[in-house]
């Protein structure tokens, strides 16, 4: 059992003591928050999910909520405020989610199933047209030739937030480690909006809040394009951002060089995060103030890596004035 520390700006009340897992700073950052399900807890709800493959998740979207309401009973109803509180707190607002003994390939549909879970306790997951599915796997190899930098190994996939070409709302970003062999390199980058050195600069431009389009490539299967400008502003006032180096859609050459500009300012910030992540293990984000991305491979025939995400919208606190969802 662990004491916890309370955030600021609650919106739900924080349990004493937590059951059933733990939470700590992780070493990358303390904003970033390190929580671990312990192993009886994992072997319990897997016990309790029995019954139901991850197929019946996919075809019955119910049960994923009941999935949540399973590993919370199992937490006593420890786990569900600490969840809905730090993803919304703009101090952490991100977590590095291990659950003990879930470590394997061979574990990859439990693996859905706890990620599932956790997700459904303050969100609900869109669905993904890149899969067909409420969550997407895939694999990056040594060689690519898909549509877009998120199977290419040997380069740097800059940071961005997820969703910017749908009209969903994606609150969340969660990826999760299904599988790695040969590989070295690949860490999951990260930057806090708030840690950004130029985040005044850019957001008070003339361009920031611009309304800009958004196209994906055709392997999304997502046709139709959308409009927004890159920063907003939450339902308290502060900065939010919505951006893609790859899929935004510059209308002439101010903007493609402001773009540019704001491409190469958040590449270069000193407090991009490098966190590697261990089979089994992920990371849950707030898609509105943390940019993600991921390290370059180290070239090796049999590289095989795998991740699972889920995207999506908060059922229980808001971060956008306007939500759809
Ligand atoms: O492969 C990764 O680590 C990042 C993937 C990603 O950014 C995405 O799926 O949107
Ligand atoms: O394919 C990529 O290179 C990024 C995907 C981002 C998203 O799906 O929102
Ligand atoms: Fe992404």
């Amino acid at each position: 059992m662990t004491r916890f520390v309370p955030v600021k700006d609650l919106v739900v009340p924080l349990p004493q003591e937590l059951k059933g897992f733990t939470l700590a700073p992780s070493p990358y950052s303390p904003r970033l928050l390190q929580l671990t399900f312990s192993h009886a807890t994992v072997e319990a709800f897997l016990a309790a999910m029995a019954e139901w493959p991850v197929q019946a998740l996919e075809y019955k979207s119910f049960l994923r909520f009941r999935a949540a309401k399973l590993l919370d009973e199992l937490c006593a109803g420890t786990l569900q405020p600490v969840l809905i509180n730090t993803l919304v707190d703009r101090d952490s607002g991100g977590l590095l989610i291990t659950p003990q003994g879930l470590d394997r390939v061979a574990q990859a549909d439990d693996m859905v199933k706890l990620a599932t879970a956790v997700a459904h306790l303050f969100g609900r997951s869109n669905y993904d047209a890149m899969s067909g599915q409420y969550y997407a796997r895939f694999v990056v190899e040594n060689v690519d030739n898909s549509d877009s930098y998120l199977r290419q190994p040997h380069r740097v996939m800059e940071l961005h937030t997820d969703g910017t070409f749908v009209e969903q709302d994606t609150d969340y970003v969660l990826m999760m480690k299904i599988d790695e062999q040969h590989m070295e390199g690949g860490n999951s980058l990260l930057l806090h909006l708030d840690d950004w050195e130029q985040l005044q600069a850019f957001n008070s431009h003339p361009l920031a809040r611009r309304d800009m389009r958004w196209t994906a490539p055709p392997s999304k299967k997502v046709d139709k394009d959308v409009f927004h400008a890159v920063f907003d502003t939450d339902n308290q006032g502060r900065p939010i951002i919505s951006y893609i180096d790859q899929f935004v859609q510059p209308r002439n050459f101010e903007e493609g060089n402001w773009l540019t500009d704001l491409c190469e300012s958040l590449e270069t910030s000193q407090h991009k995060l490098s966190v590697p992540v261990p089979v089994g293990s992920f990371l849950l984000i707030n898609n509105h103030f943390w940019l993600h991305g991921r390290d370059r491979f180290t070239a090796h025939p049999g590289l095989r890596r795998e991740l699972m995400r889920q995207r999506g919208y908060f059922t229980h606190a808001k971060v956008l004035r306007n939500p759809r969802q």
